[in-house]
């Protein structure tokens, strides 16, 4: 499928509504290097996108980008339908874009609660207070309450980054890697907490990931990464494994 009709496809699976988040012509430098070439790409109301990709294709630098933590970029930003590529990062966050960064960077030395009351400060003034859904999905948190974040395993780390990015009730998560170094019975748990965040909250998801069983089952529509570019798109239902995996395979 070439990328008009990918569009096309992706378009016409979303009743043609408006796009939630609309990239167009995204470059990023780092000093001399430019590490993302012009990438474009769109997430609708309550998709599921996946932007794949091996190792040091740009997409960390994609997402940071989105995030307005990286300066050197040029392109547009559209998110539900404002320009935002001018926004500094603690607007987008305002304006309902969560994020849960590679590696998770929770507290260490602050409790649970107090990793949870930072993700607040994205949320509006009246609604300070860690919302029942967090808890539902990830009850360990409830538990472990005053723990210390750096005591906790690295799965359970993942559900409070995830968590943390949820507590402003975002209207689009990005995940970065976040099966990275978790045990496969917590990913199934991850796994199912971002299904239901999707499926019952209506939360929109652009997921990087290099574990592709998981970006398979989660995402609906997918961008293949290389070199900072993109060089595939399309349901991921109708994905051709064996290409996207040729490019995934060290
Ligand atoms: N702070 C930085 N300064 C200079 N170059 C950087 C910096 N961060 C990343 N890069 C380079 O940019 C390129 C893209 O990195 P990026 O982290 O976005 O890739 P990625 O696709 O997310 O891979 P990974 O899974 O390893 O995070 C790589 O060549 C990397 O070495």
């Amino acid at each position: 499928m070439n990328t008009e009709e990918a569009t096309a496809t992706q378009n016409l699976s979303q009743n043609d509504s408006r796009p939630l988040l609309e990239v167009s012509n995204l470059k990023v430098y780092y000093g001399q290097s430019l590490i993302v070439k012009d990438l474009s790409f769109k997430i609708f109301p309550g998709q599921a996108v996946c932007l794949l990709g091996r190792n040091g294709m740009g997409k960390t630098t994609t997402l940071k980008a989105l995030m307005g933590l990286l300066k050197d970029c040029t392109g547009s930003i559209t998110f539900n339908g404002e320009p935002i590529a001018h926004y500094p990062p603690n607007l987008r966050a305002r304006a309902g874009i969560g994020y849960v960064p590679q590696g998770r960077e929770i507290f260490p030395r602050l409790t649970v609660e107090e990793n949870l009351l930072i993700g607040l400060e994205a949320a509006p003034a009246k609604e300070r207070v860690v919302p029942e859904f967090v808890y539902e999905l990830f009850p360990m948190l409830r538990s472990f309450l005053k723990r210390l974040g750096g005591d906790l395993s690295g799965g359970q780390q993942q559900q409070l980054a995830i968590a943390r990015a949820l507590v402003a009730d975002p209207k689009v998560l990005l995940l970065d890697e976040p099966t990275e170094g978790i045990q496969p019975s917590i990913i199934i748990e991850i796994e199912e907490a971002i299904t239901r965040i999707k499926q019952e909250r209506g939360v929109s998801v652009l997921l990087v990931e290099q574990y592709f069983e998981f970006a398979q089952s989660l995402a609906d529509y997918f961008y293949l990464v290389e070199n900072g570019s993109l060089i595939m798109e399309g349901l991921t239902s109708q994905m051709d494994e064996e290409k996207v995996r040729s490019h995934l395979s060290v």
